[in-house]
């Protein structure tokens, strides 16, 4: 029957069809199409990104439109070309559910905004690009105008450059860089940059006679920066290793980059994004041009104040004139270095197998891998100690220290740049390291060698209220070596701690915040250290 075989045909079809989804693929046919693909995407390893080269350039401003709407009362026409709209900014948004900078791309361009056009009508404003980045985001800046401190702001007038979803600059949160700030070099410079941009009917011509946008900016900065004009940038190559997928055509930017560093002026630390929720704008969307409706107004209003001006009416602006008014401006330009440093208020600093992460995990509800092999931290940890009154201290867990680490030894020592805001250093040794004929570093020696590769990151580094932890108190012979730890180094308070069974931990949680409160000031002396 004719009917029979369109029905089978039909059903045969369906079923052909269902593999075009993958939704309705059979789970054996899934299992065939994986092999035949070859393969299940490898793990990769790929090094964290903790600096970032960023060029951003907000939107184009949309251009003004030139009409005449003409009736029967008013042959010659009326202007009726509405602005163009404002471009679009970038914004990087601090997020904590962002870790590093390897979702970020090197290029933002923000979207321009829309033509104005006639009956008065404003182009729609260009869509901004807003980009996620870890919270503890320091921006240097290479080139360009210095970033600021933005609000999405709600709706208030009807205004056409300020239509809804603009953003203000809050002036009580102009960006400043914390006092206490060490600098690499130990000098610091401060340079107040006051970029105000505030447009005035003054500012209609500019004094090379081009004509220059009257409308109101939208946007008041006032940014605090201060410059470190002589510091060296560290290192760019970040050492530490996550599992993710690979992107190898990016470490020829990082390549470049590094070079180009060399040549030009940075200014560092121009803002740090600290908050989650904080934006910060780095580029500008360009203004929209000028429709003709608007020139005929700002020129008569303009006319008051300047009689001379050859803008006295729109009409008589020639081709040329009539352009430089009517076309969107560019948006703002920037070249940006981002750099990570974590934010936590202790940072503990060991050797590889010191036991750090199992610390972390002893006082902190962090769970850190653990492994009885070095380097198994391969990135930062941070974890949060809360106390039974609530208060509450982040510590941050970083991979292990080796002598040698400034020569780039082990993993190197860039990543000592996220204990750089720390408040307090608990140093973590190992007592077992040389018992039994291992062949070790002895705790003391692991203290001198920790403080020196501080020193070398960062002049200063070390300088800072500590203590030490001393690990593995439950391994044989390891109370004498605490013994003969506490005679050879002073100054400083020693906690015997057995993070394994989590022993010591209640007094090391007291240690750290007495020093976080500042009752207790102790720091980590190479004098102090007595060393064969
Ligand atoms: N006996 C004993 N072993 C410990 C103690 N704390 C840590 N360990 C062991 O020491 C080894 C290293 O511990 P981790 O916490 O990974 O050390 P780490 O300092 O984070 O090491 P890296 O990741 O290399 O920097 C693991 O096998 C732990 O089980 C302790 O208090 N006593």
């Amino acid at each position: 029957m004719w009917w029979r075989r369109a029905a089978i045909a039909h059903s045969e079809k369906l079923w052909r069809d269902s593999f075009k989804s993958p939704w309705l693929v059979p789970s054996f046919a899934l299992s065939d199409m994986a092999s035949k693909k070859g393969k299940a995407a490898p793990l990769q390893e790929r090094r964290m990104r903790d600096k970032f080269r960023l060029w951003a350039k907000g939107g184009e401003g949309g251009n003004g439109c030139w009409s005449l709407r003409r009736s029967r009362s008013d042959r010659r026409g009326r202007p009726d070309g509405g602005n163009g709209g404002r471009g679009g900014d970038v914004i990087l948004e601090c997020s904590p559910a962002v870790w590093d900078f390897s979702n970020l791309q090197h290029h933002l361009n923000a979207k321009g905004g829309g033509n104005g056009v006639s009956k008065n009508k404003v182009g729609s404003r260009g869509s901004d690009k807003v980009v996620q980045v870890p919270v503890g985001t320091v921006v240097h800046l290479v080139n360009g105008e210095a970033p600021c401190i933005v609000e999405t702001s709600s709706f208030k007038s009807l205004n056409p450059w300020e239509i809804p979803g603009s953003l203000e600059v809050d002036p009580s949160k102009s960006v400043d860089v914390s006092d206490n700030k060490v600098s690499a070099s130990g000098s610091l410079k401060k340079e107040k940059v006051d970029n105000s941009s505030q447009r005035s009917k003054d500012e209609f011509r500019s004094s090379s006679g081009t004509p220059q946008r009257n409308f109101k900016s939208y946007i008041s900065e006032e940014v605090k920066s201060k410059t470190y004009m002589n510091d060296s940038f560290t290192s760019t190559e970040v050492d530490y290793m996550e599992i993710n997928d690979d992107e190898d055509d990016e470490d020829e930017y990082e390549m470049d980059f590094e070079q180009e560093e060399e040549e030009e002026v940075v200014q560092y630390s121009v803002a740090e994004l600290t908050q989650p929720g904080q934006r910060l704008l780095v580029a500008k969307g360009g203004e929209g041009g000028l429709g003709n409706a608007s020139i005929k107004k700002d020129s008569k209003s303009f006319k008051t104040s300047n009689q001379n001006d050859d803008f006295s009416d729109c009409e008589h602006l020639d081709g040329e004139k009539q352009t430089s008014l009517t076309t969107g401006l560019p948006g703002s330009e920037a070249v940006l270095i981002l750099e990570l440093k974590s934010i936590a208020d202790v940072g503990l600093v060991g050797m590889p197998n010191a036991g750090k992460s199992t610390l972390l995990g002893a006082i902190s509800r962090a769970k850190p891998a653990v492994g009885h092999y070095a380097f198994t931290t391969l990135r930062p940890n941070i974890g949060n100690l809360t106390y039974e009154d609530f208060f509450s201290v982040t510590v941050a867990d970083i991979p292990g220290i080796i002598r040698g680490a400034h020569e780039n030894r082990g993993l190197g020592h860039a990543f000592l740049r996220h204990i750089e805001r720390t408040k307090v250093l608990a140093y973590v040794v190992d007592l077992a390291a040389a018992l039994d004929g291992k062949k070790g570093i002895t705790p003391w020696e692991q203290l001198r060698d920790l403080v020196l590769e501080l020193e070398y990151h960062q002049e200063g580094l070390s300088d800072r209220p500590s203590l030490v932890v001393a690990n593995k108190i439950d391994e044989e012979g390891a109370e004498d070596v605490y013994e003969e730890l506490k005679r050879r180094v002073e100054g400083v308070p020693i906690f015997p701690v057995c993070a394994v069974l989590e022993e010591g931990v209640p007094e090391l949680k007291a240690g750290l915040r007495s020093l976080i409160a500042g009752v207790e000031q102790q720091k980590l002396d190479l004098d102090k250290i007595i060393v064969d």
